[in-house]
């Protein structure tokens, strides 16, 4: 037996949802590109979950569910107010909402596919609501109920400031919910299939996937990339930062990928919109940075930027803070988490692979006044 550091290249399940094929990114078939221009956040977690695209009265079925399905508990809210105030990482406060959502569900336990479908609707209306809530209890404001006549992007953001969103943020923020709602096998979705397979509940699975993407080489870069483009500050420290980090063997964040090796095929879209939001503030820099960044790194080291590089400037650029970047990938990654756990729970198999064993031979047991 000879292990595969990383797991890389080890094929360990089947999936109809999404495929990563010579570096092209399709939703059930349908190109990822396809779908950022055309689709909206609604209509891909309907391909997602089902397997095909909604018809009219399909997906207003779905907009409606998911309105009607965005608030939570009181005591969610109250055991944010008992967090010390800015010590508590909001993907940690997720990870723990989403575990305590479970407790309110009296179908937590109930193992039917309508249940467990019945749950993946209420985990992904409830999630942005609990992301939502969080940021502004931890700023002392008071939670913004949703408007059911608002799109899920549009909820969001008016949940999150307050206010109705412009139209331009509202597409903006759509389709970066499109561009990360699924992707393969990745740490956080394998995470989620791992936990279910046991036969455990899509509240585990979906908290389990939360641990997963916070970590800073998946779904936390986004919030790091953000982080250096403000250690830089601007333009003319851009070379000087980014070599003495390559000199140095540091990963830059937001480059490289284990299945995209070309490039992934996200990062152009949310690169153009970069250009675009920060144009339109007045804050061009951060698009200009993010550009010198990608070009010194792409011809160093010949990684490209992945999902997370330009989605920090976009959200940025949106007034959204950057500790917030994290918990917005899980807000669409729920999609993906939930339709993968329902397709592990339609044709389960427990997930044990093996170790190969590195650690001493044999010993025998020395009595603990003679070692
Ligand atoms: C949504 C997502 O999860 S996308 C990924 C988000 N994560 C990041 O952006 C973090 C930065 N990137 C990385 O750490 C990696 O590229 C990963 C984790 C994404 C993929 O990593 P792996 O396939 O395991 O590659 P691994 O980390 O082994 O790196 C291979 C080589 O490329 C180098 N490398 C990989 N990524 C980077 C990077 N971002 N900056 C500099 N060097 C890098 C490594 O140092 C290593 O070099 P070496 O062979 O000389 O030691
Ligand atoms: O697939 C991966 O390894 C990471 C990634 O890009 C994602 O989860 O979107």
């Amino acid at each position: 037996m000879t292990a595969s550091k990383g797991l890389e290249g080890i094929v360990a399940t089947q999936s109809a949802i999404s495929s990563i094929i010579d570096d092209s990114l399709t939703y059930v078939g349908y190109d990822v590109d396809d779908l950022a221009e055309n689709a909206s956040f609604e209509e891909v977690v309907y391909l997602l979950w089902h397997q095909r695209l909604p018809k009219e009265d399909e997906l207003a079925e779905l907009k409606k569910q998911l309105a009607d399905n965005m608030s939570i508990p009181q005591e969610v809210l109250n055991h944010f107010k008992t967090y010390p105030i800015g010590d508590v990482h909001p993907m940690a406060a997720l990870r723990s909402a989403i575990s305590l959502l479970g407790l309110y569900d009296e179908k937590a336990e109930d193992m039917s596919d309508e249940a467990n479908y019945e749950k993946a609707i209420k985990l992904q209306a409830k999630v942005a609501t609990v992301v939502t809530a969080f940021s502004r209890i931890r700023k002392g404001q008071e939670p913004v109920a949703p408007k059911a006549e608002l799109g899920y992007a549009a909820n969001f953001l008016y949940m999150l400031t307050g206010e109705e969103p412009e139209e331009i943020a509202i597409e903006a923020f759509d389709k970066a919910l499109v561009l990360h709602a699924d992707h393969e096998l990745n740490a956080s979705t394998f995470t989620a299939r791992v936990c279910v397979a046991t036969l455990s509940d899509i509240y585990s699975g979906v908290t389990a996937a939360i641990g997963a993407l916070k970590g800073p080489l998946h779904g936390g870069a986004n919030e790091q990339v953000m982080k250096m483009l403000m250690e830089i500050g601007s333009e003319e420290n851009v070379e000087s930062y980014i070599r003495e980090k390559l000199d140095n063997k540091e990963k830059i964040m937001g480059f490289g990928h284990r299945v995209y090796r070309k490039g992934d095929p996200r990062a152009k879209h949310l690169r153009a919109m970069s250009k675009k939001l920060t144009a339109l503030r007045g804050e061009e820099k951060w698009y200009n940075m993010s550009e010198k960044i990608e070009s010194i790194v792409t011809g160093e080291k010949n990684l490209p930027p992945n999902v997370d590089f330009y989605s920090a400037s976009v959200y940025h650029s949106l007034g959204i803070d950057h500790d917030l970047f994290t918990p917005i990938f899980a807000v669409s990654r729920m999609s993906g988490w939930t339709a993968h756990i329902l397709e592990q729970y339609s044709n389960n198999r427990l997930i044990r692979p093996r170790a190969e064993y590195v650690g001493p031979g044999m010993q025998k047991y020395v009595p603990i006044n003679e070692r």
